[in-house]
């Protein structure tokens, strides 16, 4: 039996009306799925307010309701209790209800602009191999052990994540790498939740749509690092500017990887193919399958967490020159006719032009670098004309395409990413709606040799028009078009 008061605990509340020493049974914050004797959260949303629906969950059976804003109508024998933040209420609530799993493993979370899913997939694929029992929240899926399950956000809400990782006590796992996206940070998602580490992987252009500017974005991720305990480490890149400012006001023990500058956790890449790298970590070469700078950074980030975390630096090498590039990142094939097709997550403008400046670094010959790649609708629309700068600046060729447009005209978004090609490079790009067209136009057009990038998409399995989502899958649809092409 859970009682209200329990889940209250740490909660910093203003007023009650009603017995907290009731029997609750779930906690909600969705008035849809309230049903007998359950705690409904009413929370301010970016659509709507949760406060209007505090009837509905009543009507629903709701035994008690958390909220910032009493209503004007107290139904008797419904407990009240007035919060300074339903959020923050409803994250600490949630690690009460699930009796604080985060405290029985060692959690790390994963913040930065592009890296995150990659990090921590690979720390996940590590730690396994390392004979340990681990869990992941990420982007692509969420792992229980060996248990698989769908992921909805990258950082779910406060709910899921703490039934996630109770599930993941109970299943023994030790360790858990989780992904701290900046949203889930503002709508505190992550808030109560006992973080052995963290780790920052960069900072740049994206969801400017979300928070107003840039400096609030940086603050938002730098408040993750405010909040860990000084038992925590924090692991940040500081060849990234922004490293340090993470580090400013952090409790927790600072830790420091780079390539370029002074570092605790230091790296050099000694050669770069198309199959893998090179690297020189703490003076021993390895070779990882992984390639370009960015997945040098990416790997020097799960050494150090590995090290932090106790494991032993040359097992830690081993391990890593065996690990494979996580779905859709960096995924390519090579047709029979020599084409090299790459489907690649790179939705933000520091990720098209590592992932383009990555291949033009492996590039052989003349060959033809064909781009197709679109912006996500309903998203950061500053971004759109930025993206369409690199991938003219950075490709020989380039189609324009959709992403997931969601509520927005594909059309529109499209002539907002051109609007960043210089006129110069007007000749090397057109642009057809249609992404799987699009592919099968950068198909038809290559010609032995050629490369490929297929950007924004990687993983997902399905395209998004007027708010409905359709099957899609970058990279099957690639490798049956050059099949079919003959290509
Ligand atoms: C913009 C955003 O982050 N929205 C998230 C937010 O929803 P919201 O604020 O829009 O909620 P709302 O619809 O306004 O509703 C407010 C409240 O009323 C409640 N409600 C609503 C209707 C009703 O009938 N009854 C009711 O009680 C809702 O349950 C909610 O509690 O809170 C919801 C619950 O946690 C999230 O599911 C939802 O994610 C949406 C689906 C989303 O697309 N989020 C993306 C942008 C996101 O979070 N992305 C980041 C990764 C980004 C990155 O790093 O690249 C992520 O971590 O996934
Ligand atoms: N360390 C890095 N620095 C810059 N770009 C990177 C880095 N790691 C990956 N990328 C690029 O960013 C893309 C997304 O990588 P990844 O999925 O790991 O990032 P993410 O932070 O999880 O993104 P999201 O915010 O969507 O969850 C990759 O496909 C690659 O192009
Ligand atoms: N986590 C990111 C993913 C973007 C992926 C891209 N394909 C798009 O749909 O914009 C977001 O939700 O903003
Ligand atoms: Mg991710």
């Amino acid at each position: 039996m859970i009682l209200l008061k329990d889940i209250l605990y740490k909660v910093t509340i203003e007023s009650v009306v009603g017995s907290t020493s009731v029997a609750i049974n779930n906690l909600e914050f969705d008035s849809r799925k309230v049903s007998l004797n359950d705690v409904f959260v009413a929370i301010k949303g970016t659509v709507s307010d949760g406060h209007q629906f505090i009837k509905k969950a009543a009507d629903n059976g709701a035994l008690a309701i958390i909220c910032e804003i009493l209503p004007n109508t107290i139904v008797n024998g419904i407990t009240y209790v007035q919060v300074a933040d339903s959020h923050e209420a409803m994250a600490i609530m949630a690690a009460n209800y699930y009796n604080n799993p985060s405290e029985e493993l060692k959690l790390v979370g994963i913040t930065g602009t592009n890296g995150k899913t990659t990090v921590s997939t690979l720390l996940y694929q590590l730690f396994k191999k390392a004979g340990m029992e681990a869990g992941l929240l990420s982007t692509v899926k969420i792992m229980v052990g060996n248990t698989e399950y769908k992921a909805t956000h990258t950082t779910p809400d406060s709910l899921t994540i703490n039934n996630y990782l109770r599930e993941m006590v109970d299943a023994g796992v030790e360790f858990c790498f989780m992904e701290v996206s900046s949203h889930g940070i503002h709508q505190k998602r992550t808030e109560g939740l006992n973080f052995c580490g963290g780790v920052f992987t960069n900072l740049s252009h994206d969801h400017l749509d979300y928070h107003k500017n840039f400096a609030e974005y940086r603050d938002v991720k730098k408040s993750f690092f405010d909040e860990l305990s000084g038992k925590a480490f924090a692991l940040v890149n500081v060849d990234d500017k922004n490293g340090v400012v993470m580090l400013q006001n952090t409790k927790a023990k600072k830790q420091t990887y780079a390539l370029k500058t002074y570092a605790d956790f230091k790296a050099q890449i000694l050669e770069s193919q198309f199959t893998g790298q090179l690297l020189k970590i703490k003076n021993q070469e390895l070779w990882v399958k992984l390639i370009g700078g960015f997945n040098a950074y990416n790997l020097l980030a799960i050494f150090g967490t590995a090290k932090l975390l106790g494991l032993k630096e040359l097992e830690i090498l081993q391990i890593m020159s065996t690990l494979e590039s996580v779905d859709g990142r960096f995924q390519y094939l090579i047709s029979e006719k020599q084409i090299t097709a790459i489907v690649d997550y790179a939705h933000t403008p520091d990720a098209l032009k590592n992932v383009l400046e990555t291949i033009n670094g492996i590039r052989t010959g003349n060959e033809e670098v064909i781009t197709v790649v679109g912006c996500g609708g309903d998203r950061d629309a500053q971004k759109r004309p930025v993206m369409g700068n690199i991938a003219a600046l950075l490709s020989t060729k380039v189609i324009f395409t959709s992403d997931n447009p969601r509520s927005e005209n594909p059309e529109k978004i499209i002539q907002q990413i051109e609007a960043g090609v210089p006129p110069e490079h007007y000749k090397k790009t057109i642009s057809i709606t249609n992404r799987k067209e699009a592919i099968k136009a950068a198909c038809q057009m290559a010609q032995e040799n050629d490369i490929i990038l297929i950007a924004g998409k990687g993983h997902e399995t399905y395209q998004e028009i007027n708010g409905e989502r359709f099957d899609f899958d970058d990279f099957k649809i690639a490798s049956q078009l050059l099949k079919i092409l003959n290509k």
